[in-house]
């Protein structure tokens, strides 16, 4: 019987057929995999640049093509009309990657008109300094060398990235990019190979998972059909597979990695890989992350992983908050959660009445309310202070400022002043229940095996606690996603403090999914060159961050006030409604809740659908830089970037008061337009009025 493997690039075009086609196509499918080669009207093509590369009868008009890899195995690569499938199949060429052994894909006839275009430059070329043995030891072709050497601009690598194969063309962007080939080489290491056999495809294809799936049968390719637009449930880049799929971490592991590399499919492979070998005793998986609105995305993101009950009833999939709650409140205890709208207020007459600081002048000034909240979120909390002593003599780490013994029972006594009126009020804070949730916790053992935390560099350390609580210490007890570059609340944690040693289980996804190369590279830009801290105390960063789209720039506008800039919002959503962008697709993120308002009614004045999850409407949706965490739109616009706006003037400790704190609350509100910017996925649009924001030059 011959057998058939799904091409990546199969889905979207299966995608994009109508529905008698799709059917024609399962059907033909299905013919194919009852016969035997000899009955397969498979159809070799006359100029094609690839001896195994066929086509087969989908209908009257439609063709598929298939790649013979041998062995009576076949890989179904397209469907197209007629002509489209015999232009395709006669241009492509298949070949072995000769350094990681993966089987690639070029546009041969691209190439060809290519280097046939193209004049030899008259200066340097992008290469000139990498020796042609360096490249061919890179799983550089020798026949594309040539061709290399007429490539003097990034302009033109670019345009090579839809030509060449997808392999060779990440070690040419990392070289051009300024990358030396030892480090290249470096980043390729694991995935090298020994004697990869050029003519050996089928080894090759089953070398290639982020490509070629090979189905086990009806039932696993109808489920790999069913959302050709979800390729993540498919295909997984090497490392997204080698991190979710490893058997075993010796203990918690850590898997880090910018915007949009996909953590959150990396975790939710991990979750229904851990789920299916719990023994049916009742035993969990965890599944977290941040909030709730991001525990529902991953649920639905989850259901579209899998079907299958028993894998779902073992995963429980819960935002942190609610899962603290949920703990302290199990034997009946009525507590309200205290919102910042609660609390700030409490903290701001703590600070009336409350302690005084010397400035760096030698000043002397009140705390701030902000001061204050920060003070017994960070400290406090962050360390289980449970005295005026130890509070006293702790490390303030993170803080800036000292403050010496007497402030410290100052402060002490006007925090414990608003913690007191809370518990009067049979109130806490999110934090406050993670806390009693970890203690809690910690007593008894609970159903749960494994936890994987999505979006993990923003919980608390008392979030981390209660997690660490829940799973008994051991082999892949904890799986933690998490990117430092989006950290936009305070929490500052190391993970070996809390008990939750990652060292010699940490990796980092280096691919971009998500956005067009053109967007990241803007975004990027916002970022503090500092290093940032990962949670595993040692510093991060983005080198090798790539996207591996193409596509328009990204657009910043100026107007002389906000009534004009919110006529050119109108009309641009409105642009992308006409294109036909679905509503929900489309993304308006602005820094402050006032602007998000005034936008929503501005957008729903002009008759555009906005999105409101409490009354279940489905439309545009409009949020501030924070609620835009994790999400991701086809079309994304940020406005009200000005000076006064963003970096927000309330959010940011003046560097006269505290420079430290200065420092870190401008590093957050970067890694906030960072992540705002991030949630593009192919065109994004800027606008701001009056003084542009201090943090958009480098945009310009
Ligand atoms: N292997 C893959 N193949 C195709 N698409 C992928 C793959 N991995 C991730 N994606 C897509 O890339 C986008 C980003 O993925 P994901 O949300 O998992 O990234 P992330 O690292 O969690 O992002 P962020 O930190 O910005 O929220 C999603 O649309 C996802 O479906």
């Amino acid at each position: 019987m011959a057998e058939l493997a799904i091409d990546r690039g199969f889905l979207p075009a299966y995608a994009k057929l109508q529905r008698p086609v799709q059917h024609a196509v399962l059907a033909a499918i299905e013919k194919f995999a009852a016969h035997t080669h000899a009955g397969l009207h498979l159809e070799k093509l006359a100029g094609a640049r690839d001896p195994n590369v066929r086509t087969i009868r989908i209908d009257q008009f439609y063709r598929g093509v298939v790649l013979a890899l041998g062995r009576q195995r076949y890989a179904l690569l397209n469907v197209l009309p007629h002509d489209d499938a015999n232009a395709f199949a006669t241009s492509r060429r298949f070949t072995v990657n000769q350094a990681i052994g993966v089987l690639e894909v070029r546009d041969q006839a691209g190439i060809e008109e290519f280097t046939h275009a193209t004049p030899p430059p008259a200066t340097g070329t992008l290469f000139d300094q990498i020796s042609t043995a360096d490249l061919k030891r890179l799983g550089v072709d020798g026949d594309l060398m040539p061709l290399l050497r007429l490539i003097s601009t990034d302009k033109q690598l670019e345009s090579l990235a839809a030509l060449l194969p997808q392999a060779q063309f990440d070690v040419l962007s990392g070289l051009a990019s300024g990358m030396s080939a030892q480090d290249v080489w470096a980043e390729m290491a694991e995935r090298i190979v020994s004697n990869a056999d050029p003519d050996d495809l089928l080894t090759a294809a089953q070398r290639t998972p982020e490509r070629i799936a090979f189905v086990s049968g009806p039932v696993e390719l109808a489920a790999v059909l069913a959302h050709p637009f979800d390729v993540w449930r498919t295909f997984l880049h090497p490392t997204q597979r080698d991190v979710a799929y490893r058997p075993a971490y010796t203990g918690p592991a850590l898997i880090t990695g910018s915007a949009g590399t996909g953590k959150t499919v990396t975790g939710l492979h991990r979750a229904v890989f851990l789920a299916r070998r719990l023994p049916e005793d009742g035993s969990k998986v965890l599944l977290t992350t941040f909030t709730r609105s991001l525990a529902d995305a991953l649920g639905r993101q989850l259901r579209l992983l899998t079907t299958d009950p028993v894998v779902l009833r073992r995963i429980d999939v819960v935002g942190v908050d609610k899962l603290a709650h949920q703990i302290v409140t199990q034997n009946g205890k009525k507590i309200t959660v205290a919102t910042d709208a609660i609390t700030d207020p409490l903290w701001e007459e703590a600070a009336e009445a409350g302690p005084t600081q010397v400035t760096r002048t030698g000043a002397i000034t009140r705390v701030s309310g902000a001061f204050l909240k920060r003070e017994w979120e960070q400290v406090i909390l962050a360390q289980q202070l449970t005295s005026a002593e130890a509070y006293r003599e702790t490390q303030r780490k993170g803080r800036g400022a000292g403050l010496r013994a007497a402030q410290r029972d100052q402060v002490w006594s006007a925090i414990m002043g608003v913690v007191a009126k809370l518990s009067k009020l049979r109130m806490r804070t999110h934090t406050q229940l993670a806390d009693e949730a970890a203690i809690i916790a910690g007593r008894a053992p609970s159903s749960y095996r494994h936890v994987v935390v999505d979006e993990g560099q923003d919980l608390h350390p008392a979030q981390w606690r209660l997690l660490r609580a829940l799973v008994p210490a051991g082999e892949n007890d904890m799986f933690l996603l998490a990117d430092p570059y989006q950290r936009i609340y305070d929490s500052q944690v190391s993970l070996t403090r809390l008990g939750i040693p990652v060292r010699g289980r940490t990796r980092r996804l280096t691919v971009n999914y998500r956005t067009t190369h053109e967007i990241l590279d803007l975004s990027v830009k916002v970022l503090d060159p500092d290093a940032v801290v990962g949670l595993d105390d040692t510093p991060d960063t983005l080198s090798g961050y790539r996207s591996i789209t193409r596509g328009g720039m990204p657009e910043l506008t100026s107007h002389p006030n906000r009534d004009e800039e919110f006529e050119a919002l109108i009309e641009r959503v409105g642009t992308w409604l006409e294109q036909g962008v679905e509503p929900h697709a489309i993304g308006v993120a602005a820094r402050s809740g006032r602007l998000v308002k005034s936008i929503t009614t501005t957008l729903a004045g002009a008759y555009i659908p906005v999105a409101d999850d409490k009354q279940g409407i489905d439309g545009v949706r409009v949020a501030t830089m924070h609620g835009m965490k994790g999400l991701e739109f086809q079309c994304l616009a940020v406005v009200g970037l000005e000076l006064g706006v963003l970096p927000s003037v309330n959010a940011v400790t003046s560097a006269a008061e505290d420079p430290h704190a200065h420092r870190q609350d401008m590093q957050r509100e970067r890694c906030l337009l960072f992540v705002a910017l991030t949630r593009a996925r192919d065109v994004l649009y800027l606008s701001h009025s009056g003084q542009p924001s201090e943090l958009l030059p480098a945009l310009a």
